[in-house]
């Protein structure tokens, strides 16, 4: 289990102190994948960096495994984190350095004897699917490889925890998939427990059972990533939900959009919802109980956890009290809604 309790950390800056961990608390148990998520500046990558005491938090306490990081001294300090991996955005890599000679570094740090590390490094690069890149350099690898050798090396020393910091977020998203699946693999296969950050919703639909979403140093809610993204509570959380159930709206549509009603005009609304969606039966209850006329203009479906989560893109029109109705019936029904404007008739 990881501990983290009521974690303060403040940066001074030339505008002043910035508290970029205001009293956060979570629990992590061994063997999740655990997604933290906000926008820029939430505090993501500081909270990532205390779990290895990268960063020093003034208050609050790090306990790892049933060991209190924030009471050890230096060298317990080393030693507990030889079982915390990290992978970094820009995979940090020794230019000086080939591949094998990257993945071999924290073997040698830790005082592996010389005959055990080549394989050791030979079994890692195979395990990451690098196994013909032993004498590569870092300057000859794709991003993706270079984020494998990244991985590689976080797992030399056999940690139980990997911390990942945007480990994907300098990839092209065929890439970026690829990196999960692995990711993915090394928790299913070894146990790994993986702790990441991210801005992107995908990757934690992709990645996470758990996911903590963080604003302004803090954390605003937490829970599996089914419940998070079908009925968000912060405004990050409704945010990323959206982006993530954004239907293919057609362009012509969301640049007609106007934020102002017109005369007669139809207003453009994108629906999220938890499980596959029936487009008849939301679209009868909209046209019968609230006597609406509904277009539908986009649909799709995409899954997280195995469950199954749809979006509808509508244009509706009608009175706008009768609009406005139907609205809270959808979102009493866990139904995410979002205006996206007002289109005339015509359009
Ligand atoms: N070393 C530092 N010195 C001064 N301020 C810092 C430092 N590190 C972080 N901060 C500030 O703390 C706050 C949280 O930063 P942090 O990097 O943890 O956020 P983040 O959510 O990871 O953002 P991003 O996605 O942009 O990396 C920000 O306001 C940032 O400016």
């Amino acid at each position: 289990m990881i501990r983290l309790r009521n974690l303060v950390k403040t940066f001074s800056t030339p505008k002043g102190t910035e508290r970029a961990l205001d009293g956060v608390s979570l629990e992590i148990a061994w063997g999740e994948m655990f997604g933290i998520i906000g926008r820029s500046g939430a505090g993501k990558t500081t909270l990532l960096r205390t779990i290895n005491l990268l960063e020093r938090p003034e208050q609050g306490s790090v306990e790892v495994d049933g060991r209190e990081l924030t009471r050890l001294g230096e060298s317990e300090l080393a030693s507990a984190r030889r079982h915390i991996g990290m992978v970094f955005q820009n995979f940090g890599l020794l230019s000086r350095r080939t591949v094998a000679g990257n993945v071999a570094l924290p073997l040698e740090l830790a005082g592996y004897p010389r005959s055990e590390i080549l394989p050791r490094v030979r079994s890692l690069l195979a395990r990451v699917g690098l196994k013909d890149k032993e004498e590569a350099w870092p300057s000859q690898l794709s991003g993706g490889q270079k984020q494998r050798v990244g991985i590689a090396r976080a797992l030399a020393t056999a940690p139980k925890l990997l911390l990942c910091d945007e480990a994907t977020s300098a990839l092209d998203p065929e890439t970026t998939k690829q990196i999960l699946e692995l990711l993915r693999q090394l928790n299913e296969e070894l146990g790994l427990t993986i702790v990441f950050v991210t801005h992107e919703g995908d990757v934690v639909r992709r990645l996470a059972d758990r996911v903590a979403v963080m604003e302004g140093g803090r954390v605003v809610e937490q829970g599996r990533v089914f419940d998070i993204f079908s009925s968000p509570r912060s405004r990050t959380a409704r945010s990323f939900a959206a982006e993530l159930s954004a239907t293919p709206v057609p362009e012509a549509l969301r640049f007609e959009a106007q934020s102002q009603p017109g005369v007669g005009a139809a207003t453009l609304i994108t629906l999220a919802v938890p499980g596959e969606p029936s487009r008849e039966a939301l679209v009868s209850a909209l046209v019968r109980r609230f006597e609406l006329n509904v277009d539908v203009v986009a649909g799709r479906i995409e899954h997280i956890q195995g469950q199954s989560w749809g979006s509808l893109s509508l244009l509706a029109s009608g009175a706008p009290e009768r609009i406005g109705a139907a609205i809270h019936f959808l979102r009493e029904r866990h139904i995410g809604v979002e205006v996206l404007g007002h289109v005339g008739r015509d359009a």
